[in-house]
């Protein structure tokens, strides 16, 4: 292959000059007819042979390279030997000779004849992968045969291009089979070689062939496999959607049960609730409508059974006063025979004493059967205040605009009214996400108001909803969402507390059982140890009963933190300073709060403080500063302010731990009254295993 004899060239002209060749030919021909080699010597026209093969061996080297690598052996031994041998001298005139022609011819075919493979080998490199995948192929068949050739290295590389040459299209093998057959002539072994070759090649493009088509073949399959891939998973992304349709419909559906379920138990609760308060205001009493010229005013109207409890009452006043006037007639006889002493000491004594005794025991059932009436009217009077928030609620209900059930923020579905404060409505709801109760706060903004009221409001309900969202506590009602109905109203919504709230428990209870007031304390100084506890701290300073709520297994839960205040980091030992002074309910407020010489400070000690009066209500049924006056009045006549010392009734009568406890939170001087922290130590609020 010529390749291979390039890769020899190479290795030769590496070693030797191979323009030294022309040189050698005319040095043994000069020394033949006797003339020295020198090239000085030359002839004219041999000198310009000589350049001319100079030239075209320099011109292209590839070229030229592979026109003399084509050239025979024996050339090729007879150029390696530089010996003057005298012995071969004719042999190698003749053969030098015969060659030297040769070159020439050689020379001017081989340049024109390579040229246009080379031309082609290069653009064959473009070819695809499958022609690639040949030549790896044959690198390795170039690679055996090169044992032929003596040439290494550098020629592996020239190998390479004319491999990839020699697997191109037949374009490129068709000059390169001219070329093998007509060196066959001359050079047999070598030809034989291209033919075992090219048979090698055929064979490779054979196989090469075989796997392009298994290739082709694996490729329509893995083509049909994909589609059929395919169509499954359309099929099944079909199905998927078409569950998801299902689940949404079932969604749907069970919603909308649900929603009817809620609804219909709901109508049937309001529809008891307001037979409940009919029946009851027979009982009870109910609100009348009084008319004083224009004016109309509504005024409480006793129901059949407080009257009778009332007129069972005076009847047995009236009796008990016959009885006493009898007594003091009695009395006032019984002095009159002393003085005009017509009694005999014996029979005046019995006479006397009889009647009285008498007097004194109808005397004594009847004020036993006072005492009945009178905490029976007493229940009654709770039953009327529980009558009274009842009517009132119904009211609030029926004038809402939220009475109709509707699903406020595509999630809560409302139910009935559990309450109006002062700017809101809180209803019952159900939670169609998180399948449970919760109370939906509507806040709405009076239309009436001007629009840097409504501001004010907003901001305040945002603070509110700020600080409570964040706190998770056993004790402490959950915020679990708030969204915008519209312009004028948005929602909080809360965890749902089924019990009363503590202001409800009180009115229905004439007083609580010490236990049961302990543990409902221990409850909300848990909740306000978890306030003081984060690194945020927060006063409430709005403890009360209406804002203790119960769930349904009595758990008590503070909530309600529109007053509430977060303790800055910067606040000093003082405490911070109290900033909307006039606000919160008074009757649970320390006397600090009142402070006017200058601004407040104020710290966790506010509610320590509200914790003693709730205590002592829960206990006694009555605040003890203020009870019976109004805000207005508590203000006006200083009386926290002068509330210096608590005072204990007599009944009902409680623990002096309790006691003490009380003392300790009503503790008039603030620098004095323990801080939520340091009370929660009190021993009577932990409980250990006896
Ligand atoms: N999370 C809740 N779960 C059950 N009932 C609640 C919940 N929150 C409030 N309520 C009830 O709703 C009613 C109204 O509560 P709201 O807090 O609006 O009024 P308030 O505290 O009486 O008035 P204000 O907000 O003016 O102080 C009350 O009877 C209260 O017990």
């Amino acid at each position: 292959m010529s390749d291979d004899m390039v890769m020899h060239f190479s290795s030769n002209s590496s070693n030797q000059s191979d323009h030294s060749l022309p040189d050698k030919i005319a040095k043994l021909e000069a020394r033949l007819t006797g003339k020295t080699a020198s090239s000085a010597k030359l002839q004219p026209q041999q000198q310009q042979q000589q350049q001319q093969q100079q030239l075209s061996g320099w011109s292209s080297s590839s070229a030229a390279v592979k026109v003399v690598a084509s050239a025979p052996a024996g050339l090729s031994e007879a150029s390696i030997s530089d010996s003057d041998d005298e012995n071969t001298g004719d042999f190698l005139i003749r053969a030098n000779t015969k060659k030297r022609q040769k070159l020439q011819e050689f020379s001017n075919s081989s340049v024109v004849d390579y040229a246009e493979p080379q031309e082609a080998a290069y653009d064959g490199r473009k070819n695809d992968a499958e022609t690639k995948t040949g030549l790896d192929v044959n690198k390795k068949k170039q690679g055996r045969g090169r044992g032929s050739s003596t040439g290494r290295g550098r020629g592996s590389k020239t190998n390479n291009d004319v491999t990839k040459a020699q697997s191109l299209p037949a374009p490129v093998s068709a000059p390169k089979c001219q070329l093998d057959v007509s060196d066959q002539k001359d050079f047999r072994p070598d030809g034989q070689l291209r033919n075992g070759e090219c048979s090698l090649q055929n064979e490779d493009v054979s196989s090469l062939r075989a796997k392009i088509t298994m290739l082709e073949e694996e490729l329509c399959k893995s083509r049909r496999d994909s589609s059929e891939y395919h169509d499954l998973f359309r099929k099944l992304e079909n199905e998927v959607k078409d569950l998801k349709d299902q689940e949404q419909q079932g969604k749907q559906k069970t919603t909308k049960v649900i929603s009817d379920l809620l609804i219909s138990v709901s109508k049937t609760e309001r529809q008891e609730a307001r037979t409940k308060v009919r029946h009851d205001s027979l009982r009870l009493g109910s609100v009348g409508v009084l008319r004083t010229g224009t004016i109309i005013a509504e005024t409480w109207e006793d129901g059949q059974m407080l009257k009778d409890l009332n007129a069972q009452l005076r009847q047995l006043l009236e009796t008990k006063e016959v009885i006493e006037r009898q007594r003091k007639f009695l009395k006032k006889r019984q002095n009159g025979d002393k003085s005009d002493g017509t009694e005999t000491e014996s029979g005046a004594q019995e006479d006397d004493i009889i009647p009285d005794e008498i007097y004194k025991s109808r005397l004594a059932s009847i004020k036993r059967e006072e005492e009945v009436v009178l905490r029976e009217r007493e229940r009654y009077e709770l039953e009327k205040g529980q009558l009274m928030k009842e009517m009132k609620r119904i009211r609030d209900e029926d004038g809402s605009r939220f009475n109709n059930f509707p699903v406020l923020n595509c999630r809560y579905a409302l139910l009935n009214l559990l309450g109006k404060g002062g700017f809101s409505e809180v209803y019952k709801a159900y939670d169609l996400v998180d399948h449970r109760y919760v109370a939906c706060k509507l806040h709405g903004l009076n239309a009436q108001w001007s629009e840097e009221k409504k501001q004010s409001y907003i901001r305040h309900a945002m603070r509110e909803y700020d600080i409570h969202k964040d706190l998770v506590h056993h004790h402490i009602v959950r915020l679990w969402d708030k969204f915008r109905i519209d312009l004028d109203t948005f929602c909080t919504v809360l965890e749902y507390c089924s019990g009363k709230d503590l202001d409800a428990v009180l009115k229905a209870t004439p007083n609580l059982p010490e236990k049961e007031a302990r543990i409902i304390i221990v409850q909300i100084v848990q909740g306000l140890v978890y306030l003081n506890k984060r690194s945020q701290k927060i006063i409430h300073y709005d403890l009360k009963p209406g804002n203790v709520l119960f769930d349904e297994f009595g758990v008590a839960k503070v909530t309600d933190f529109g007053l509430s205040k977060i303790v800055e980091d910067n606040a000093g030992s003082q405490g911070m300073e109290l900033t909307s002074q006039g606000a919160g309910t008074y009757w649970y407020l320390p006397p600090e709060c009142f402070e006017l010489s200058r601004t407040p400070m104020i710290s966790s000690k506010v509610d320590v403080w509200s914790v003693g009066i709730l205590f002592y209500q829960m206990l006694f049924r009555k605040r003890p500063f203020g009870h019976d006056q109004s805000q207005e009045r508590i203000l006006r006549e200083d009386t926290i302010i002068k509330a210096k010392k608590v005072e204990f009734p007599a009944k009902p009568a409680i623990s002096n731990e309790a006691k003490d406890l009380i003392r300790r939170c009503l503790t008039y001087n603030q620098a004095d009254r323990p801080d939520v922290l340091t009370l929660a130590q009190d021993p009577y609020l932990s409980y250990t295993k006896k």
